[in-house]
Parts: C-alpha cells; sequence; structure tokens
C-alpha cells in the first residue's frame, strides 16, 4: 500500500518517531514517545482538555496516577502503585463461558478440592454462548457441565439454555458474553472484572479494569476471589474532532490496530479519551475497548461519564466508585487523532493490523458479509447497517448473514424502529434487502465452531465480517479470507458484491 512518512514531536519529554500512515489518509495519528530508561518514572504528560469531572473517589491516592493504576491500588488495597509491580487484586467479577468453563471447574476442584465452594456465589457469572446451536455432543456436553456446576455451587447469575431448538423458550438465556454482561449491569465504572476470554476487555468501555485470563487463573480466582497482576502501563489515545456520519467506532479501532501493530499494547493498557470517546454511545465505547486484545493490550478503558451512568441506570443496584487519570498521570506514550480525517478502514486477511482504506479495496471480490459476535453484533451495529440498506433502496448481490449478539438484540431488530426509516424495523429492512433472517444469539461463526455451525466458512470463501478476527481459519476454513469492517462498510459490500467504502450509499 501507498504510505508516506510523518514525523512528529509535539511535547516536552518527547522523541522522534516515524510512523507509516496510507498516503490517502493524511496524518490523523501523531505521536509522542515519552523519554527515559523507565518513561513512567520521569515524565508526566499534561491530561489534555476534557470535561470537568468528580476528582478521583479513591480519597487516599495522592500521587497522579492513571485510571487503571488507580483501579489496582483501590483493588489490592494500596495508596500506590507504579507499572511493572504485581499486586494481588481482589476481583469483583469473574465471568466465564461454555468454551473455558468446564477447564476452569476441573482446575478449581482439583487445587481446592472436590467440595469446595466458590469464594462468592454472587461474583461469578456463567455464560453459555459460544457453541451452542449445533448437534456437537462435546459442545453441548459443555453447557450440560456448566448447569450442575452452578447447581452444586448455587451460582446467582447462570444464563442457561436448555431448548436448543428454540432461543426464545429460554428467557434465561442471553447470548455473547461480554454484550451480556453490559446488558445485565455486570460491568462497572472501577471495578476488576476478570473473564476466561480475550474480549472481556470489552467492558473497559465502563471505565473498569477487565481482562481476560486463562482457565488456571479462572480457577484460582474462583476459589480465592483474588489473582497476582502485573501492574500495565498506559498507552493514552486522544481522539478528537467530529465523527464523519460514514465511520464507526470499528473504523477507529482498525485504524489505531493498523498504526501500532498487533503487539503494540502488549500487556499495556490502552485508554481513550478526547471529545470523540466522550460522544460515542456505550455499544461504541464497547466496539473500540472489544478490539485492544488485537493490538496485544491488557485492557482498554473509557473515563465513566453521563453516558455510561445513564447506561447504568435500572441494571445494577451494586454502588461503584468511578475513577479518572490525574492531570499528573505517567502515560508511557501519547497519540493524538484527529477523527475528522479518517475515512473507512478494513483489516485485509490475515491480521487485524492489516489495515487498508476501504476504497483501496474496492476491486476484492466477495462472496459473503457476515454481521455479528461481540465486537459487530450490537443493536447499533445493526441500526447502521439498516441505514446502508434503507440509504440504497437495493438487494444485497452476496449472501448476508445476521447473528444477533443477544436475545435482547435479537429482539431489539425485531421491536425498535430504525430512524429515518417510517417506522420500519431492522429486520424488515434486512429482509427487503434480502438479507437472511436474524439467526439465534451466539458467538456463531465469528470464530468457526463446529462444523453445523450457522454461517460458518466451509469452503474458501472471501467474507467482509463486523467481528474481531481475520487469522487463517478463524471462521471455519483455513484458505478463507477476511475483511474486518464496520457494519457500514459490510453492508455497502453485501450490496455491490466486492469491498466497499460505505460513502457510496451514504452522504
Ligand atoms: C474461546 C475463547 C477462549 C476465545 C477468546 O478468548 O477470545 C474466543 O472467544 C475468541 O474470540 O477467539
Amino acid at each position: 500500500m501507498a504510505s508516506s512518512t510523518i514525523i512528529s514531536r509535539s511535547m516536552p519529554f518527547t522523541t522522534k518517531k516515524e510512523i507509516n500512515i496510507p498516503l490517502s489518509a493524511p496524518s490523523p495519528i501523531s505521536l509522542s514517545k515519552c523519554k527515559g530508561r523507565v518513561p513512567w518514572k520521569v515524565v508526566a504528560v499534561m491530561a489534555p482538555a476534557k470535561s470537568p469531572r468528580d476528582p478521583s473517589t479513591t480519597g487516599s491516592v495522592k500521587v497522579g496516577m492513571t485510571m487503571t493504576e488507580k483501579i489496582f491500588a483501590r483493588a489490592s488495597e494500596r495508596t500506590q502503585l507504579v507499572p511493572g509491580e504485581n499486586v494481588w487484586v481482589n476481583v469483583d467479577v469473574l465471568m466465564t463461558h461454555d468454551v473455558c468453563g468446564p477447564g476452569t471447574i476441573g482446575i478449581f476442584k482439583k487445587e481446592f478440592g472436590e467440595n469446595a465452594k466458590v469464594w462468592d456465589r454472587e461474583k461469578i457469572v456463567i455464560i453459555p454462548d459460544h457453541y451452542i446451536f449445533t448437534s456437537d455432543e462435546r459442545a453441548n456436553r459443555n453447557v450440560d457441565i456448566l448447569r450442575d456446576f452452578c447447581m452444586e455451587q448455587n451460582i446467582k447469575y447462570f444464563y442457561d439454555i436448555k431448548d436448543l431448538g428454540n432461543f426464545r423458550a429460554n428467557p434465561d438465556y442471553k447470548g455473547v458474553c461480554h454484550i451480556a454482561l453490559a446488558q445485565e449491569g455486570h460491568c462497572r465504572p472501577g471495578e476488576v472484572l476478570l473473564g476466561t476470554d480475550s474480549h472481556t476487555c470489552n467492558a473497559g468501555a465502563f471505565g473498569q479494569f477487565a481482562t481476560g485470563i486463562g482457565n488456571t487463573d479462572a480457577g484460582f480466582v474462583m476459589g480465592a476471589g483474588k489473582l497476582l497482576l502485573k501492574v500495565p502501563p498506559t498507552l493514552r489515545f486522544v481522539l478528537d474532532g467530529e465523527m464523519p456520519n460514514f465511520l464507526l467506532a470499528k473504523d477507529l479501532i482498525l485504524q489505531i490496530i493498523g498504526e501500532i501493530t498487533v503487539s503494540g499494547a502488549t500487556y499495556k493498557t490502552m485508554e481513550f479519551v478526547g471529545s470523540t470517546i466522550e460522544s460515542l454511545s456505550m455499544e461504541e465505547r464497547m466496539t473500540l475497548c472489544n478490539m485492544v486484545i488485537e493490538a496485544g493490550g491488557k485492557n482498554g478503558v473509557v473515563p465513566a461519564d453521563q453516558t455510561t451512568f445513564k447506561y447504568l441506570e435500572g441494571k445494577t443496584s451494586t454502588s461503584f466508585e468511578p475513577v479518572y487519570s490525574d492531570g499528573g498521570a505517567r502515560f508511557q506514550q501519547e497519540y493524538k487523532i484527529d477523527v475528522s480525517k479518517l475515512e473507512p478502514v478494513v483489516a485485509k486477511p490475515h491480521s487485524p493490523d492489516n489495515r487498508a482504506l476501504a476504497r483501496e479495496c474496492k476491486d476484492v471480490k466477495i462472496n459473503r458479509v457476515y454481521i455479528g459476535s461481540c465486537t459487530g453484533g450490537k443493536t447499533e451495529d445493526f441500526m447502521a447497517a439498516a441505514k446502508v440498506f434503507l440509504a440504497s433502496g437495493k438487494k444485497v448481490k452476496v449472501p448476508t448473514f445476521l447473528v444477533p449478539a443477544t436475545q435482547k438484540v435479537w429482539m431489539d431488530l425485531y421491536g425498535l424502529p430504525v430512524p429515518g426509516a417510517g417506522g420500519k424495523t431492522c429486520s424488515q429492512i434486512f429482509e427487503e434487502a434480502g438479507c437472511d433472517v436474524p439467526a439465534s444469539p451466539n458467538c456463531g461463526a465469528c470464530l468457526g465452531g463446529p462444523k453445523d455451525t450457522y454461517a460458518r466458512m466451509n469452503e474458501p470463501q472471501v467474507c467482509v465480517s463486523t467481528t474481531n478476527r481475520n487469522f487463517p481459519g478463524r471462521m471455519g476454513h483455513k484458505d478463507g479470507q477476511i475483511y474486518l469492517a464496520s457494519p457500514y462498510t459490510a453492508a455497502a459490500s453485501a450490496l455491490t458484491g466486492f469491498v466497499t467504502d460505505p460513502r457510496e450509499f451514504l452522504q
């Protein structure tokens, strides 16, 4: 891809750093790298201007800290800590699902004893969501193991499914864990949420520390309620400027991952601030935080604000304490992004950092489109796709699969009017456009799944997908090609049969 090099030095204590950006997307990002052997000890980066907020409620914290450091401090009962330190962190919520739950339970029983009780039956959330609508016996057995364990331990939050033939006959069943956690009020500012899934970082949208852990760690947390964790240093991303009406949060995070690469934030916090972030809905903030793991990030985090508090209204009765980065907090690097200059992007096969402008891929012929998953199957994702179909008035040219993340999203597709559509719902617009009928909520073909998984790529096809990973084999076939994209771009591509910039339909 054509690229130009820019050099930026915008702050004190910075070094020059060259970054490559697409020639056709001029300089949206500038970067400041902190100087010194241990940057977070010697550098104080001014926090960018933002709306006035209440000061930190951690009280005893005296020295400037980032919000992630403050969450670690509270959870480890410390007043001060620095990145790199290992601390015992008290866990507020532990989540597991059908893929990792059985392994986690096995480790818990092995290490704590066959008759051991979990540390807190109200802090463990168990959500079957991955391999649900399948006749694969081992996948079905995994859900049975979760059910038996939840009965035995009297787990308060188990979102069970028994009737696989009709998900609506299972009122407890939610669907994709990360979205269910948010919708059911398990995500709260200032808290620590650990889950046996790499996209647990999704919950950072609520101003909390949320990260994925392995079964061994989760088995330990299940019994002890805490975990030894290293405090991550923080990269700060300042996104300012008005969001163009053809962009979505997926474009922002693909832009960033393309910039810093899939290892650019390894074991680091990605903190998102700025006027653009403040204007994003909670679902869009989730999309952003969901994919920090695709840059290696330990967690992503957005400061809680009125948007957060409004979303939480009526969802939780647990009190929470939001925390915010101090003016004198130490960031390892700071990136500034002028969102008004960005264009729709995709991640080409086979890596989330293989960024290209959508319009640069207009000759890529596709066989299918997939709209779904934790990062791209929320109500607003479908609303965005519906907007493109509505604006075009045309029919899709390739099979277009729709997999709502949760039962609530599914109901929204049938119940909520799409703005500007004269009362039509998403489901009506999708039907008129010739899409497949919205499927049962679950992780679906985002990660392939058993052979009989709906919309799995069983042939070496080319797919534009709103999901979060495009590794070889990810959606089923090892020779399949996946272009990650926003719901706008996915819908536009469905209408043409080629990777398509949504501006062709949205003006
Ligand atoms: C199955 C699970 C362990 C996995 C993850 O951790 O991310 C999956 O959800 C994914 O998206 O690849």
